[in-house]
């Protein structure tokens, strides 16, 4: 099986473990990248039978607008009942590595508001520690520089990801070799660094479920 058909074995199996709960009223919480753009094709299957959606990226409303899929402003849903989306790495605790794709901050606030967040990866995003995958942090242009030197003295090298601006206008720096055997301590320590907006590790916030696909299937991991 190739990762694209694993990333789309976890596609469907997150729309199996949603369907049962989906309502007219039901409004779902969709992640960005490639694995999250399987879940959206799977999603506009089922599309009479939930309200709508809330995307985490411009990318992510426009997939699911072209599916005929209803997008609303996160500020006008009251109630997000799950948000599924993939990730960068995952460990057994459901932490993660996101951002790869420069979405984090939304992720992050969608992942906040929903009472369940669904991961879905191919086998590859697995990993005993986190750390691998570089921390994408996104940064207030202004406040480039600053951060970087903040970031080095965490012990981090950061690298500013050329030509890429984020759906709030921001900049992304990839943090290259941070140790982090304690990601909600460095979460929160970069996240007390000025200038900075949001960063791609997902402790304080882990995944509820991790659905994960290898050649052999997919396998559930709860928290
Ligand atoms: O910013 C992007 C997101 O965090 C993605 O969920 C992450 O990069 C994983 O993407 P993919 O499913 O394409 O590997």
């Amino acid at each position: 099986m190739n990762q694209d058909a694993m990333k789309k074995a976890v596609a469907e199996a997150a729309i199996a473990l949603i369907k049962p709960d989906l309502d007219a009223k039901t409004i779902i919480g969709v992640g960005t990248g490639s694995t999250a753009n399987f879940f959206i094709d799977a999603l506009a299957k089922l599309k009479m039978d939930f309200d709508g959606a809330v995307a985490s990226s411009e990318e992510t409303a426009r997939r699911l607008q072209h599916h005929g899929i209803p997008v609303y402003d996160l500020n006008n849903v009251a109630d997000l009942e799950v948000y599924v989306d993939g990730a960068d790495e995952a460990n057994e605790h459901l932490e993660l590595i996101k951002g790869g794709g420069a979405a984090l901050t939304r992720e992050k606030i969608v992942a906040a508001v929903a009472r369940r967040f669904i991961c879905i990866a191919d086998q590859s995003k697995r990993v005993s520690q986190l750390g691998a995958f570089p921390v994408p942090v996104e940064v207030i242009p202004m406040a480039r520089s600053h951060v970087a030197r903040q970031i080095v003295k965490l012990g981090g090298d950061p690298e500013y990801r050329e030509g890429v601006v984020t759906d709030n206008g921001n900049v992304i720096l990839d943090i290259y070799n941070m140790n982090l055997a304690n990601p909600i301590e460095i979460e929160r320590e970069m996240n007390q660094i000025v200038g900075v907006v949001a960063n791609g590790i997902f402790a304080q916030r882990p995944a509820d479920i991790l659905l994960l696909g290898s050649s052999e299937g997919v396998t559930t991991l709860r928290r």
